[in-house]
């Protein structure tokens, strides 16, 4: 069945989906800026987030959130975490009372700790909610290589649906109905993401990478669980297959900040250098407080946030990190 799919943030990935959904869906994707809407109508390009993609003729972008939402079946969020809210916020006088509504973001909200999904809920209350993640890194997306994603709505003959929207020949998308998890898989696989940057810019090897990659994801299990997430999601591909394939990428954004921090340079001049987002900078400092919360030890996340906001350095962070007592394996998490 076709849909009208209305996608708000024309950034790398809401680009890319509203891309791969127009092939079977009518789509408008939603920008803030002008040049970003003619260029995707006139030239089916994206230059600012996308260089070289040539995007699916049949997507059409518009400046006006109430013409990419009232005729919406579905309305898609690919905003950063921060704006979240203010755009929804904007999007909400002109969505029907039914449509669903997806995020793709992979952070929290800085100012309440919130997922994604949270907020929706709380600004449209009664819309069945989910999130498209996985280890979807855009640009190779727009390569044409293959890869995997997951739906996650507790609704699955809606999530059946939209994995039919979601999906494609090379992008191939699977249901699930933790919430909870899945997007938590998203989000807290960016502080892994950004030590393993901090890692590899200070060259500390394979075999140091593989160590943070496995103890993140007992880390993130550990949390995500506490917070309600299933174990068994996080080594599914919301977990494991994202965290696997960010902590492992320099196309990643948050792997390119831990790197050119492990190379010697401050946070603030690789944000300024930055055109793109990085969740886990912001990730970090909630998941500091929600590990407060949750009673639950995140030491990986804990060196991360030293090196980004209070002074450490990367020696100092892995110093830290090897002078904790080494426990079981076999312990929970
Ligand atoms: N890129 C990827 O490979 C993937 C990203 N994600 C997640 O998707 C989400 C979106 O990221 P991504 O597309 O990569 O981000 P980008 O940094 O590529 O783009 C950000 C987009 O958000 C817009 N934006 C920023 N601030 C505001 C605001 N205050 N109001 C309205 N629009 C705003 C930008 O508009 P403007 O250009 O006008 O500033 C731009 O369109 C993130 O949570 C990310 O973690 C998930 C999977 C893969
Ligand atoms: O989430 C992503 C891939 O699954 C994208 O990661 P970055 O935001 O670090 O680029």
């Amino acid at each position: 069945m076709k849909l009208n799919v209305g996608i708000l943030g024309g950034g790398s990935w809401g680009t890319t989906v509203a891309s791969l959904t127009a092939k079977n869906n009518d789509t408008i994707l939603w920008a803030r800026n002008k040049k970003t809407v003619q260029e995707i109508n006139e030239e089916h390009r994206n230059s600012k987030y996308l260089p070289g993609a040539e995007l699916n003729k049949n997507l059409k972008a518009s400046t006006s959130i109430e013409d990419t939402v009232k005729n919406a079946d579905v309305i898609v969020m690919g905003i950063p975490s921060q704006h979240f809210r203010e755009v929804l916020r904007a999007a909400k006088p002109h969505i029907r009372p039914w449509v669903p509504i997806v995020s793709l973001s992979k952070g929290l909200e800085l100012t309440t700790k919130m997922r994604m999904t949270q907020i929706i809920e709380e600004e449209l209350p009664g819309h069945p909610t989910g999130v498209l993640t996985g280890p979807n890194l855009a640009k190779e997306i727009h390569s044409g290589q293959a890869a995997a994603a997951v739906i996650a709505m507790v609704d699955k003959t809606i999530a059946k649906e939209l994995q039919q929207v979601f999906s494609t020949g090379l992008f191939r998308v699977y249901t699930n109905n933790d919430v909870i998890g899945c997007e938590l898989g998203g989000a807290l696989k960016n502080i892994m993401a950004i030590a393993t940057g901090m890692g590899d810019g200070a060259n500390a090897g394979d075999n140091t990478r593989a160590a943070l990659i496995t103890r993140g994801l007992s880390e993130l299990t550990r949390l995500g669980t506490a917070m309600g997430g299933r174990r068994r999601t996080f080594s599914g591909l919301a977990g494991m297959g994202d965290l696997v394939a960010t902590c492992s990428s320099s196309k990643s954004r948050n792997h390119h900040v831990g790197f050119e921090i492990g190379r010697g340079k401050s946070l603030e001049q690789i944000i300024e250098e930055m055109d793109e987002v990085a969740e886990g900078v912001k990730t970090a400092k909630v998941v500091m407080e929600l590990a407060k919360d949750y009673k639950v030890d995140m030491p990986i996340s804990r060196e991360v946030y030293k090196v980004l906001y209070e002074g450490n350095t990367v020696n100092d962070a892995f110093r830290g990190l090897l002078k904790i007592e080494s426990g079981s394996e076999k312990e929970p998490g």
